[in-house]
């Protein structure tokens, strides 16, 4: 089990390298592990205990028991939060959420949340404040939220400089109700008294650090901030001659979302599928076309057509009811609003700017944002905080490269340390890493190789880049998810990465993947025009260009932000100028540990398939592979009974394991896609270990008495028994090294042999057609078919202290093995006995061994006996009959890249498979015995390759193939399944 965590060091203020104030950690520890196991590891990132040695850990205000409290289960869950010494600071109490609260719903530093205890609360831009808001136009101290004791709650203004107004009437000095749900405008900045928020979620820890929601209909996503609306809710009231005489503010839970009279603040009644495309959003729900008509807009441009003349100017609007603080909150609860949006709904990635100004992904392809670089960042944080929120991970991943050498590592890495929290950037698909996360180029160009790696297997196929615009828009019309959101930072530097980012952004809709391009750029004034900036922006950060929608920060300050569309090269007006949502990295940090932990609930809708693109693993293992991780003998006997019911009627099937490819394992069927396999490579390719591989699979997917192996190392000599270790599989029936020319000769007589003993017993039939007429005189006279494990009386009643049903005592079989099991061949080097070495000892008998295998390449399909051949040399080995006659091949690549294992599976219909060869004779990795660890998160190294632990050649335990053969062997003899014998017996 892993989790990450913080630990806050003291606040005395001596912070070093080596006592930092706060250390990001990973821990690794078995499930089940007491905090006690880690806590000295954790301390010690932040420079220890102060003194006497003992840890005192809090999780929030709670002092954890160090005995008691549990890794994995909350609140040790991932994203957490601990303190040493003291309680975290700042935490917003989970009990207090019940309370009532002032959100800020909108503006340059929105998202705050903030109980309101009795007395005053100063809202201000000062860090004095009670409420501070990073808002240019807000004053230091500009206005003041009164609780009085019976609960109601007041406003005034502080004598500011711009003013304080709600639901559009001025504020001033003297007290006015403030009812919940009204809307409080300072600066920039909208505020919004909210009374208790919607009931959370129910969650289930899995006690590995996470905690998963439970699914829920997505008709849960309602807009609105609270249900039932009050038309009565009062307006300001001037001249209120104090506190005590207020009128009552309807003040209940669950009232007043501010519809009120004044027309200034509509109800926000835009629901998730609400327009498209970017639009000003009024939402009025009045009906009137002013939305429509730039939805609608925006719909032609996706359908190609060229928009007969700009959209209209925007109104301003109300927040939207996914304000900042509201998903904090979903967050936090979580509630229903969080994950609310699925792929393929209108409203999936439909982003809001600010004020009613909507961009939807789907509909523009990629979204430019370009300001000065805090507005910018915040703005950025706000856009892809949203998407998190109301995008389950399973429909969302969420990928940044941010790799703009022209800003420092530091100042990048504290801009997105946030978004590293996320559940959306944990590879799902099987990407190269442990975050999608891109800080330098190496890790950009993997990034971006595994998006291009999907546009390869995409509609647009492998000449996606030569697609226009058109074809784009039609495959991106149809997708319905899942989602890739690209955050593309600056410019990744690097001619291929700028062109292919670039590309991205045109193309990657065809396949869900949509790019947020971030440029820097000076605010659109009237001293940096419109055009000027959009070409700044596009300089700063070249995939800028090729964004279908762009929003420029404006204004002096820049905390105001106007959306483009790109035509023609050119930014045409899709709306007016609205106060752009911006979110601080507290905020976003805070709300990013509180999705860190969450998941989905296994078999929810959240989390579709999708075709995985990742890159083949740089080494498998073949019983991962195989799904026997553990292999045990109970586990083998299902797995060969499955099997005996799959083979029925073509004699038994004889199933191969490969090794991994891009979507899981690759393996091939003899009977079906054979009948036989050529393998060829160049020298340490791996083609020995690829044949062991095969062995390992056949033994692993059919009963000793079904199907027998016989190996031969064509090779001879030294380097000639590559295939011994194979023989402890109780499949193996013969092993022949090709050095001892009696022996070859024997060998090659008795496979002659048993060609001729299989046509006779056959006769006109073939293999499948023999064992079908069995099974169906079997069934004549024993019509009960024995269960799996009950074969042939085949329960040792000894083992089992029970007396056994003797279904099978009418059947006729002769005890021992069937007289026709199915055979496969295994032969390395053939390339050595068709042109054997001038001093080879086994060259005089080579020629013999060689025309039975040519034997059993031309008769082999019809008497059940396979060849999988190995070749160095396919120049020597192509004129072979094993050769010319094998339907199946695997090319195994040269070993230097990315070494050994690496090649292509191709069926006879053309159809090919690249994968990388399971390791078998690798030693088996120890997990068991793992010690708990904890390491400092380095942020900027998650998008490298995870370190894989190097298999221990050199470790004294068992391979992987001794541990299998000895759990076949027991299983063997639990089904008592004889193996085949050869020579067959006279
Ligand atoms: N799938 C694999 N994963 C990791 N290592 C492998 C894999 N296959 C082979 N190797 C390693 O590569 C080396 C060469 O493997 P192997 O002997 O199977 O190759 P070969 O093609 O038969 O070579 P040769 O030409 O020497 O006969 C060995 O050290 C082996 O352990």
């Amino acid at each position: 089990m892993q989790i990450r965590l913080t630990v806050l060091g003291s606040r005395s203020g001596h912070h070093t390298a080596t006592a930092p104030a706060s250390c990001d950690v990973l821990v690794t520890a078995p499930v089940g592990t007491a905090l006690a196991a880690v806590a000295s590891g954790l301390a010690a990132t932040v420079g220890g205990p102060d003194t006497g040695g003992t840890v005192v850990l809090y999780a929030g205000s709670e002092r954890l028991d160090l005995q008691r409290r549990v890794l994995g289960e909350p609140p040790l869950v991932d994203g957490a939060v601990l303190a040493l010494h003291g309680p975290v600071p700042d935490v917003l109490p989970e009990d207090g959420l019940g309370a009532a609260q002032l959100h800020v719903v909108a503006g340059p530093d929105a998202g705050g949340v903030h109980l309101l205890h009795s007395g005053q609360i100063r809202v201000g831009r000062s860090a004095d404040a009670d409420v501070p808001l990073d808002d240019p136009d807000v004053s230091r101290l500009h206005c003041a939220v009164t609780v009085i004791p019976d609960g109601r709650v007041a406003v005034a203004d502080l004598n500011s400089t711009n003013g304080t107004t709600l639901d559009g009437s001025p504020v001033g000095a003297q007290p006015v109700p403030l009812p919940p749900g009204a809307l409080l405008r300072v600066g920039e900045s909208t505020l919004r008294l909210a009374a208790a928020g919607a009931p959370a979620l129910s969650v289930t820890p899995d006690l590995q650090g996470h905690l998963s929601v439970s699914a829920r209909p997505a008709a849960a996503a309602l807009p609105g901030p609270l249900p039932g609306a009050d038309p009565a809710a009062p307006g300001p009231v001037p001249d209120a001659p104090g506190l005590p005489g207020l009128p009552d503010a309807p003040g209940a839970p669950g009232a007043a979302p501010g519809a009120g009279p004044q027309g200034e603040a509509p109800s926000p009644g835009t629901g998730p599928d609400s327009g498209s495309g970017t639009s000003p959003g009024s939402g009025s729900g009045s009906g009137s076309g002013r939305r429509k008509g730039l939805g609608a807009w925006a719909r032609k441009w996706v359908r190609g057509e060229e928009p007969a003349e700009a959209p209209p100017e925007p109104v301003l609007a109300a927040p939207d009811p996914d304000d900042p603080a509201a998903l904090l909150l979903a967050a936090m609860g979580p509630t229903e609003r969080l994950w609310s949006r699925t792929p393929g709904q209108p409203a999936a990635l439909d982003v809001g700017l600010g004020a009613g100004s909507r961009v939807s992904l789907p509909a523009v392809g990629a979204l430019g944002l370009a300001g000065p670089r805090t507005r910018l960042a915040g703005a950025a944080r706000w856009v892809v905080a949203q998407l998190a929120a109301l995008h389950a991970p399973g429909g969302l991943e969420i990928v940044l490269v941010s790799a703009d050498r022209a800003r420092g590592l530091a100042d990048r890495r504290r801009d997105w340390g946030w978004l590293g929290w996320l559940p959306h950037v944990r590879p799902a698909h099987g990407q190269d890493c442990r975050l999608l996360l891109a800080y330098d180029r190496d890790q950009a160009v993997a990034r971006t190789g595994e998006l291009t790696r999907r546009l390869d297997e995409g509609p647009l196929g492998t000449h996606w880049a030569a697609a226009d615009a058109s074809q784009v828009r039609r495959a991106a019309a149809v997708y319905e998810g899942p989602y890739t959101l690209l955050v593309l930072d600056g410019d990744p530097g690097a001619g291929p990465l700028r062109d292919v980012t670039g590309r991205l952004a045109s193309h990657g809709p065809a396949v869900g993947i949509h790019v947020l391009v971030l440029a820097e750029a000076p605010a659109a004034t009237p001293a940096s025009p419109v055009a000027e900036t959009y070409e700044a922006a596009c300089a700063s950060s070249p995939a800028f260009r090729d964004c279908g929608a762009v929003a420029l920060l404006s204004g002096d300050v820049a905390t105001a932000v106007r959306t483009f569309t790109i035509s023609g090269g050119r930014p045409v007006p899709a709306g007016g100028t609205t106060s752009a949502d911006a979110v601080s990295v507290a905020w976003a940090e805070r709300f990013a540990r509180a999705l860190a932990p969450l998941r989905t609930a296994e078999g929810g809708s959240a989390e579709p398939y999708r075709p995985t693109a990742a890159a083949l693993p740089a080494t498998a293992r073949l019983l991962d592979e195989l799904g026997l991780a553990r292999a045990t003998p109970a586990s083998l006997m299902a797995r060969w009974a499955a099997a005996t019911d799959q083979g029925q009627g073509v004699g038994g099937l004889a199933e191969i394991v490969l090794g991994s490819g891009r979507r899981g394992p690759v393996g091939t069927e003899l009977v079906h896609d054979g009948p036989h396999l050529l393998i060829e490579g160049p020298a340490g390719s791996g083609r020995t270990e690829l044949l062991r591989s095969v062995a390992a699979s056949l033994s692993a997917a059919a009963r000793p008495d079904r199907l027998g192996l016989l190996l031969l190392d064509g090779a001879g000599g030294e380097r000639g028994d590559g295939l011994r270790p194979c023989t402890e599989l109780p499949h193996v029936c013969a092993h022949l090294v090709a050095s001892d020319p009696l022996r070859m000769r024997e060998f090659a007589q008795a496979l002659g042999a048993e060609l001729k003993r299989r046509s006779e017993l056959l006769e006109e039939l073939s293999f499948a057609e023999w064992h079908a007429q069995r099974e169906v005189s079997d069934r004549m006279v024993s019509p009960r078919r024995p269960a799996p494990g009950e074969q042939r009386g085949d329960l040792d009643p000894q083992r089992t202290g029970t007396l056994r049903l003797r279904a099978a005592t009418t059947r006729t079989d002769p005890p021992g093995p069937s007289p026709l099991p199915r055979l496969v061949v295994l032969v390395d080097d053939l390339d050595a006995l068709v042109a054997p070495g001038l001093g080879s000892t086994g060259r005089p008998a080579a020629g013999s061994v060689v025309r039975a295998l040519e034997a059993v390449a031309r008769e082999g399909a019809r008497l059940g006996v396979h060849l999988v051949a190995a070749s160095a040399h396919p120049d020597r080995t192509a004129e072979t009959g094993p050769a010319r006659l094998a339907t199946l091949r695997v090319e195994l690549d040269a070993p230097d890249q990315p070494g050994p294992g690496r090649g292509m599976l191709r069926f006879g219909d053309g159809r090919t498979v690249p994968f990388q060869a399971g390791r078998v004779t690798g030693r088996i990795p120890r997990t068991a015995t793992q010690r708990p660890t904890v390491v400092p998160v380095e942020w900027e190294r998650m998008g490298d390759p995870p370190a894989r632990r190097p298999v221990r050649e050199l470790g004294n335990g068992p391979t992987d193939l001794a541990l299998l053969a000895s759990a076949l062997d027991r299983a063997s003899r639990l089904v008592s399944a004889t193996p085949v014998l050869f020579p067959p017996a006279p």
